[in-house]
């Protein structure tokens, strides 16, 4: 099996690699990345030796180069994790994120389409079903929720999702699709919640909580959710979509709070700051599809789970002290420099 994996340099893609070449030692994997600011080359050293994978620097947008790399390596199975996903950075400039996830997603389906293909699979985000309301803890997105965006990020989400059941209906090209909710783990880059508190907590640097820090996320280990996709690119129904959520609701005070517990930081590092512009209020995702018909269900608990991350940052502060002290310091100081206290 050869299967092409893009935007694997990033957090979910590269612990996707990870998860397949030591459960599949017989498949062959290339992961297809540009390297934007949160795709980190180094972040792949520990399978760059590996005889059964293949890194190739290369931007989905470029029709040539993509369908080099199917002429190359003819794959049987295409995972797209290429995209931009940073909430913040849509508001602030939507261009891009129009471009990697709209576009990028139908050059890599039309070289699908061109050269054949057994699964395309699409990872997409809860984020499509806009949000949940606070006081109806009973409400949860399924895969019959409408779509209803917020955000260029999901907006631009939502519109790929809508091009690959249209490439499946039209095309008859066959795909699937996930849409995952907030996941935290290893490699996760230190703009998202989670790393970025962990990373500010350990330098004893405020804590930016946006408004009140009510807002609602279902925190997903992100190994559980590789494991959902291997599921469904080997056994979910084409032409699907699947939710895939960790059924572990948090605030976000809450969780930074568990943060500052966990590292003994005290809670004075917490700062209010400006909220976000159209700022989704709860994500919640009812697993039954999956669970039904592929038998997955969230194996990680999230006490664990945050503990197991916290201890890989404290690992492996060389990975994320290098991001942060590069280029992203001067977008870190353009975001939050300007937002003052609320
Ligand atoms: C960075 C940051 C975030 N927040 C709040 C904003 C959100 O309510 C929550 C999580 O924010 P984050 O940007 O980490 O993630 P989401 O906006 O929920 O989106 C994430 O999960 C979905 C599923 C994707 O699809 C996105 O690609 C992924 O980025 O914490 C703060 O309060 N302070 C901060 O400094």
């Amino acid at each position: 099996m050869n299967i092409i994996v893009t935007g694997g340099a990033g957090f979910i893609g590269s612990n996707f690699v990870f998860h397949m070449l030591k459960k599949y030692p017989d498949y062959r994997i290339i992961c297809l990345d540009k390297l934007t600011y949160a795709g980190n080359l180094s972040t792949l050293a520990p399978v760059m030796d590996n005889p059964n994978f293949r890194f190739v620097k290369a931007d989905i947008c470029d029709r040539e180069a993509v369908d080099k790399l199917f002429e190359e390596e003819h794959p049987d199975i295409v995972v797209n994790f290429a995209a931009e996903s940073h909430v913040d950075r849509s508001i602030e400039d939507p261009g891009i994120f129009l471009q990697t996830n709209i576009i990028g997603t139908s050059v890599l389906m039309d070289a699908c389409r061109k050269y054949g293909i057994q699964r395309y699979h699409q990872v997409s985000t809860d984020e499509v079903y806009g949000d949940l309301p606070l006081d109806r803890p009973d409400l949860f997105f399924t895969e019959e929720t409408p779509i209803h965006t917020s955000s260029p990020y999901s907006s631009s989400k939502a519109a790929a999702d809508l091009l690959v059941l249209a490439y499946h209906r039209t095309y008859g090209l066959p795909v699937t699709i996930s849409r995952c909710s907030n996941n935290y783990g290893p490699y996760h880059f230190p703009e998202k919640l989670i790393p970025l508190m962990i990373a500010n907590a350990l330098a004893d640097k405020p804590l930016p909580v946006y408004g009140e820090g009510l807002n609602v996320r279902d925190w997903l280990y992100v190994e559980d959710h590789c494991k959902a996709i291997d599921l469904i690119i080997h056994n979910g129904r084409v032409g699907e979509v699947y939710n895939v959520g960790g059924h572990n609701e948090k605030q976000n005070i809450e969780i930074v709070k568990i943060i500052c517990k966990e590292l003994g930081k005290p809670e004075s590092l917490i700062t209010h700051v400006g909220d976000r512009k159209g700022h989704d209020m709860r994500y919640a995702i009812d697993p039954t599809k999956i669970h039904n018909e592929l038998g997955w269900l969230p194996e990680t608990k999230f006490e664990d789970g945050i503990k197991k991350t916290i201890q890989w940052y404290l690992d492996n502060r060389e990975w994320w002290e290098t991001i942060i002290s590069g280029e992203y310091q001067n977008y870190y100081e353009k975001m939050y420099g300007n937002r003052g206290e609320a």
